[in-house]
């Protein structure tokens, strides 16, 4: 066959070298529900979308597919045009934050953010530098030595981000990681993830139930249907 026969058309050419992250028919049943939950979305390199819809249309379970935590019964999930379904969540260009900021109680902030390098905390001194920069990143220079019982509601979401920060990822998924704050903590929040996802170039995910949360810092919002 002619090359120029196979060469692929306009359209086909920027779908294969989309370098964004792209949800492709995916359909996924929890185990024991008859029901079926179907996603299909577009998100665009350093694009921050929020991800709106009524409680049960399955805003978490498309975060917990994307990390790899659920598996699909069909359907690709893809970055930069390689398909990650097969992978790990452990292997996926993807660090997640959810409500529960899962610190360990008995570690210091810069320990459970040395965590998102190393999980025996063996950590060398470029580590330990990153580690600085994250504290820095986040706002809390001078507490690093605290316990997480130590430190405020939002100070403990400020290490949970930090740690997401030195796992270098190129994809943050935020599940309602501010919803237990007050409005005016929220809103501070928001501000900070808008500055981390700007200056580290991520793209992001955040799904959250509140339309002024997503108005506050996305640049675009998908409703789940
Ligand atoms: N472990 C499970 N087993 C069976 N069904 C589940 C399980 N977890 C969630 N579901 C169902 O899957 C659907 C989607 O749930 P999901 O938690 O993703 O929704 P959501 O949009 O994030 O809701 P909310 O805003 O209330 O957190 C719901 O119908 C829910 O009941």
């Amino acid at each position: 066959m002619p090359d120029d026969q196979e060469a692929p058309t306009p359209k086909e050419n920027h779908q294969a070298s989309f370098q964004g992250l792209s949800i492709e028919k995916l359909s996924y049943q929890h185990h024991g529900s008859e029901e079926v939950l179907d996603f299909d979305l577009r998100v665009e390199p350093n694009e921050l979308v929020a991800i709106l819809g009524p409680s049960g249309i399955g805003k978490s379970t498309l975060l917990s597919l994307i990390a790899g935590f659920e598996n699909s019964i069909s359907g690709a999930i893809k970055f930069e045009g390689k398909e990650l379904n097969n992978l790990s969540p452990s292997e996926r260009p993807i660090t997640s934050l959810f409500q529960e900021h899962n610190l360990f109680a008995h570690l210091s902030a810069e320990e459970n953010i040395g965590l998102g390098i190393h999980p025996g905390l063996r950590l060398t001194s470029q580590d330990k530098a990153q580690i600085t920069q994250a504290l820095n990143d986040v706002g809390l220079t001078g507490l690093e030595k605290r316990l997480p019982a130590e430190l405020s509601g939002g100070q403990r979401q400020r290490v949970a981000l930090a740690r997401c920060l030195v796992r270098r990822r190129p994809i943050l998924l935020l599940d309602e990681p501010f919803s237990a704050l007050d409005q005016d903590l929220r809103k501070e929040m928001l501000k900070l993830v808008k500055d981390l996802h700007q200056n580290h170039g991520l793209l992001t995910l955040m799904v959250t139930h509140l339309k002024e949360d997503a108005d506050a810092i996305a640049d675009r919002i998908v409703h789940l249907t």
